[in-house]
């Protein structure tokens, strides 16, 4: 059954659909907000305005209801469901076979690892591409067991993968609330507005430095727009695959990042020098001479000593905050 908008205030319809305003614009009757109900709105619309359009009050409604229809399509159709990936394996860079094939599935954690120079970014890019023995590697990837139709490589509305990487350059002249609201209402997100804050308070849970809605986005530095990024994937990507590069760097939580990411059902991929990041894994895979060497499964023992690592790693935060506040270090037994 059809859902009905008749008896909506115009203000709650906007809020949630911010799309619906396109109809009526595209008709040339703008919508503007207020407490009347649409089919108020429609009824109260000029006749001899809508007889130059060609349409009758009615008309108006039922086009709307199959507009509407149409959208919510959009919205479901372009949520894939990955439930795994499959990288079969290709040549390292001595012309060797890789390991022959490895699977994720959906909610695993997978961690790269392996010198500088050794293909970590290159794993994440065949990937990104869907590769299909068609990079320097030869490697193929499958989503769920199977080769993904040629469309998926090259289509914007099948965003396959979310890639958060190193660096993040901001050129617009936004706010955080203008630019995030704007990419919840291109994400056709029920309201945006509300979604909006969200993102932007839990940014600010990973940032060292709290900003605000008005903080232009140009202004952010490093570590507070990555944890915009992070926390925008979080909610507004629909993509099953997130892949990150080195977020031991960005000087925010990354605990809580990383919590917040894989809380959303998604095959997460990172390459990651940071043993705290390494051991929250589920698997590590070895990168070496651009092949991956080998596959291990994170032990007993490590998770173990990842609450060893944490206690560990607290001490050194506790320093960092001394030395950034410019006092001096006191040792601490
Ligand atoms: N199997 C391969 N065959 C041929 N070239 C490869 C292979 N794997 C990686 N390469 C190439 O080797 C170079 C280094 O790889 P990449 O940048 O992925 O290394 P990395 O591990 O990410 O390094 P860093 O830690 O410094 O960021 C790149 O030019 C990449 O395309």
């Amino acid at each position: 059954m059809m859902k009905s908008y008749k008896d909506m205030f115009i203000q709650e319809i906007i809020t949630t659909y911010p799309y619906a305003k396109d109809f009526f614009n595209t008709m040339g009757i703008p919508l503007k907000s207020s407490q009347e109900t649409l089919m108020g709105y429609i009824n109260n619309l000029d006749a001899i305005e809508l007889e130059h359009l060609g349409i009758e009050h009615k008309e108006v409604y039922e086009q709307f209801e199959v507009f509407m229809q149409h959208m919510e399509e959009i919205k479901k159709g372009i949520r894939l469901n990955v439930e795994s990936i499959t990288i079969l394996g290709g040549y390292n860079k001595l012309g060797e076979k890789e390991k022959s094939a490895i699977t994720m599935h959906k909610g695993e954690i997978i961690c790269i690892v392996g010198p500088t120079g050794a293909g970590k970014s290159r794993l994440l890019a065949d990937i990104e591409w869907m590769a299909q023995k068609d990079t320097p590697t030869h490697r193929q990837i499958l989503i769920n067991g199977q080769v993904p139709p040629k469309e998926w490589r090259f289509s914007l509305e099948h965003k396959l993968v979310a890639q958060l990487s190193q660096n993040m350059n901001f050129v617009m002249d936004l706010s955080v609330y203008e630019f995030i609201q704007l990419h919840a209402e291109s994400r056709m997100v029920d309201h945006p507005s509300q979604k909006a804050l969200e993102i932007i308070e839990q940014a600010n849970l990973l940032a060292g430095e709290k900003f605000d809605l008005e903080t232009p986005i140009t202004a952010l530095s490093g570590g507070q727009s990555r944890a915009l990024m992070i926390s925008d994937t979080a909610f507004l990507s629909i993509s099953p695959i997130v892949l990150i590069d080195e977020i031991e760097n960005a000087g925010i939580d990354r605990k809580k990042a990383l919590e917040l990411l894989v809380k959303k059902d998604k095959i997460v991929l990172m390459v990651t020098h940071d043993p705290i990041l390494a051991l929250m894994g589920e698997k590590r895979l070895v990168i070496k001479n651009g092949g991956i060497y080998k596959t291990l499964t994170t032990t007993k023992q490590e998770k173990d000593n990842l609450k060893n690592l944490e206690e560990m790693d607290q001490i050194l935060f506790r320093y960092r905050e001394q030395l950034r506040k410019g006092e001096t270090i006191d040792w601490l037994h």
